[in-house]
């Protein structure tokens, strides 16, 4: 089935999925210090809610799990706020002109950091999207080893964006920001989160400025594998429907 999105033509029968399945198995990431997700049937007595034990006419699992430790996940502001924020009502459009770009984090002493300057280039060396705003923009970073879709990061220090290419994506207006890693910020950072407040432009968490950016998200945990190039997509950017600062998502591209 094809669509036509503006003077774009895409094709909805070829959709690039860019989220991490979820499971209850050691193949699952896992960040934030926690433990893998459980997904369990309900037991009542000796009723099992599991077809395969032959007690129950319907497979019945209660599912453990936390968004933003177990896989691909979008927040809103409301992840660092002292008020509560949620991403359901955040996100309310689900279609997005989207570009991807790969940059390979720089070395500063213990930590690899995606500079401004690395953003940046790789915007501008993307062929433009003509007559149309870029709304999101979707970080792939190097190395991208498959494995990335089971990496246990607590502890590890992993990558991050530095304030400055934060503050360079909300000038460009870019209204996502999908990413690869587990935060856009430092592991252990004091709580600092330079990152995430220049990004949704919070000056204060616990007063927060009327400019704030209430409806731009951040997707973290995403993998896009290595044979999709980089360039100008549509995104679809789904969620569940939580009433939480976060939600597990399933961004979808389509190549334009
Ligand atoms: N870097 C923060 C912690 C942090 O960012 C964080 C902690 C638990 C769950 C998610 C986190 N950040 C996600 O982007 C700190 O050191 O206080």
């Amino acid at each position: 089935m094809l669509a036509k999105i503006n003077n774009f033509e895409i094709d909805l029968s070829k959709p690039i999925d860019i989220s991490i399945p979820l499971t209850n198995t050691d193949e699952n990431p896992i960040a934030w210090y926690i433990e893998k997700p459980s997904i369990e049937p309900v037991i009542f007595g000796d009723w099992i809610g599991k077809v395969s034990e032959g007690k129950s006419s319907t497979n019945f699992n209660n599912i453990f799990f936390n968004p933003h430790g177990h896989g691909t996940h979008t927040e809103c502001l409301g992840h660092i706020t002292n008020d509560f924020y949620s991403i359901n009502q955040s996100l309310k459009q689900f279609f997005f002109f989207a570009k991807l770009i790969t940059v390979e984090p720089e070395k500063f002493g213990e930590d690899f950091v995606i500079t401004k300057e690395q953003v940046q280039k790789a915007l501008s060396a993307s062929t433009p999207l003509s007559m149309t705003k870029l709304e999101a923009i979707i970080i792939r970073t190097l190395p991208n080893q498959l494995e990335k879709k089971s990496r246990k990061y607590s502890n590890t220090n992993p990558p991050y964006l530095s304030e400055d290419a934060a503050i360079f994506i909300r000038e460009s207006e870019i209204q996502h920001l999908l990413i690869d890693l587990p935060s856009v910020d430092r592991e252990h950072d004091e709580g600092k989160l330079l990152a995430h407040k220049a990004f949704w432009n919070v000056k204060d968490t616990h007063n927060l400025n009327p400019d704030a950016r209430f409806n731009a998200t951040i997707t973290e945990m995403i993998y896009v594998s290595d044979e999709i190039e980089d360039g100008n997509y549509i995104l679809n950017l789904q969620i569940a429907s939580f009433e939480n600062d976060a939600s597990p998502s399933k961004p979808i591209l389509y190549k334009i």
